[in-house]
């Protein structure tokens, strides 16, 4: 399993310090949410800090949209130097079309689903699609509980995944630590993504560490 450590948990005074120290540790993601306050009840940080990181780190970088209109944000995030753009189901009325511009700006596209959303919706997309994210919390917020109900539908993407032959990434978001990531790895998530389990301690590295060898590639 990749690990991607979320800043949202970091030390917002010291972030090039934070970022550099996952990155020594091996994570091969780092996880940005981008949160309007509008989407959801929080405001986090947007394009500018992501540009301002990029020079900094060699990870991929994963940006996870919580904004009401993802549309106006895709073409900015792709310059700031994003990899894969993350964007919920629930956030438009035009998913594929938002998948098709991601692509088409040249980074890999990802569907995002509530806690509440059927895995259902994703049944015509699977050809636009590079990951999807399942959330194991409702987003919004870093160091919630995990939902164990989601561990299920973790497992019937995966079966699907398998039965269609398909190659897309499935990540799991919110409540990740070093009990929640081996479950999620045993029903099929391929990437893990952990802020306050990696971050809320004192030494980011160690924290990676230790869902490297519960869970890492
Ligand atoms: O997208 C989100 C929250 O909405 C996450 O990426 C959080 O940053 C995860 O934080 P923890 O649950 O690991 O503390
Ligand atoms: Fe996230």
């Amino acid at each position: 399993m990749k690990i991607a450590p979320s800043i949202l948990s970091a030390d917002f005074a010291n972030l090039q310090h934070e970022v550099a120290q996952v990155e020594q540790a091996g994570a091969q993601y780092l996880h940005l949410d981008v949160m309007d306050g509008h989407f959801v009840p929080n405001l986090s940080f947007g394009v500018p800090i992501i540009k301002a990181l990029r020079p900094h780190s060699k990870m991929i970088f994963d940006c996870h949209l919580m904004v009401s209109h993802p549309e106006d944000y895709i073409t900015q995030l792709a310059s700031a130097g994003a990899d894969i753009i993350g964007v919920h189901y629930e956030a438009t009325a035009h998913i594929y079309r938002l998948l098709q511009l991601i692509h088409k700006v040249g980074c890999k596209a990802e569907v995002v689903l509530n806690p509440g959303t059927p895995l259902g919706v994703l049944q015509e997309l699977y050809s636009e699609l590079d990951a999807v994210l399942i959330m194991t919390v409702n987003p919004g917020f870093g160091g919630q509980k995990f939902i164990p109900e989601i561990l299920d539908k973790i497992e019937r993407l995966a079966h699907l995944k398998k039965e269609r032959g398909l190659l897309f990434e499935i990540e799991v978001d919110g409540g990740i630590d070093d009990q929640t990531i081996a479950l999620c790895h045993e029903k099929g998530a391929t990437v893990a993504v952990a802020g306050s389990f990696i971050f809320g301690g004192t030494s980011p590295k160690a924290q990676v560490e230790v869902l490297r060898k519960v869970a890492g590639d």
